[in-house]
């Protein structure tokens, strides 16, 4: 089986689902997030504060070609779409899926959280990172599903249900 990969804004979702995705399909899950926190030895804040966001934009699209040779599911840190190299990459393996909101329900997740250095910028500036990002996201995925008004377990249904796996 090829890879699955979760693309989309921050907080919509990608981590935790991929989690649940990978129980139900017997894939393992790599976050990117997390392998980068682990490969580096430190959080991504501190990547962020200490070597800038094109550094760890670097490491993004190290970890990203690398996990796309093995069939598994990559939940992708919601920036993974900024670079033309990584949407090419993705534009390479087969099932690129965007997890959708709208903004005000991604905003009531991310503000305040410390964790996600972009998302300690004003709520104009996150609103118009996620305008901007919009067409990229849409530019690099093979299919959508709008997570509105959904909670966890249903966005994973549907997602099985477009795989065929239901
Ligand atoms: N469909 C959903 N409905 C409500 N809350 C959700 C949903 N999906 C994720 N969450 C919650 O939103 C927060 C961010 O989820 P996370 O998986 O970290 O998002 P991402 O990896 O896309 O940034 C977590 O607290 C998670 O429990
Ligand atoms: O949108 C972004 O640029 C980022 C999203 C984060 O991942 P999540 O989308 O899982 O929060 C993480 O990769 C980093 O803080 C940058
Ligand atoms: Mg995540």
């Amino acid at each position: 089986m090829e890879s699955i990969v979760l693309i989309g804004f921050m907080g919509v979702g990608k981590t935790t689902i991929g989690h649940i995705l990978s129980e139900k399909v017997g894939l393992h899950v790599v976050d990117m997030d997390e392998y980068i926190v682990e490969q580096e030895g430190m959080p991504v804040r501190e990547i962020f504060e200490r070597f800038g966001e094109g550094h760890f934009r670097d490491l993004e699209t190290g970890v990203l070609s690398k996990l796309l040779k093995e069939a598994c599911i990559i939940t992708t840190g919601g920036g993974i779409v900024e670079r033309k190299e990584n949407r090419k990459l993705l534009g390479e393996s087969g099932c690129v899926i965007h997890l959708s909101a709208p903004f005000e329900s991604l905003w009531e997740r991310l503000e305040g959280d410390p964790d996600r250095p972009l998302a300690q910028n004003p709520r104009h500036e996150v609103e118009s990172l996620f305008s901007r990002r919009i067409p990229l996201y849409e530019e690099a995925r093979t299919h959508e599903v709008d997570t509105g008004g959904k909670d966890e377990e249903a966005v994973t249904r549907e997602i099985l249900s477009l795989l065929g796996r239901n």
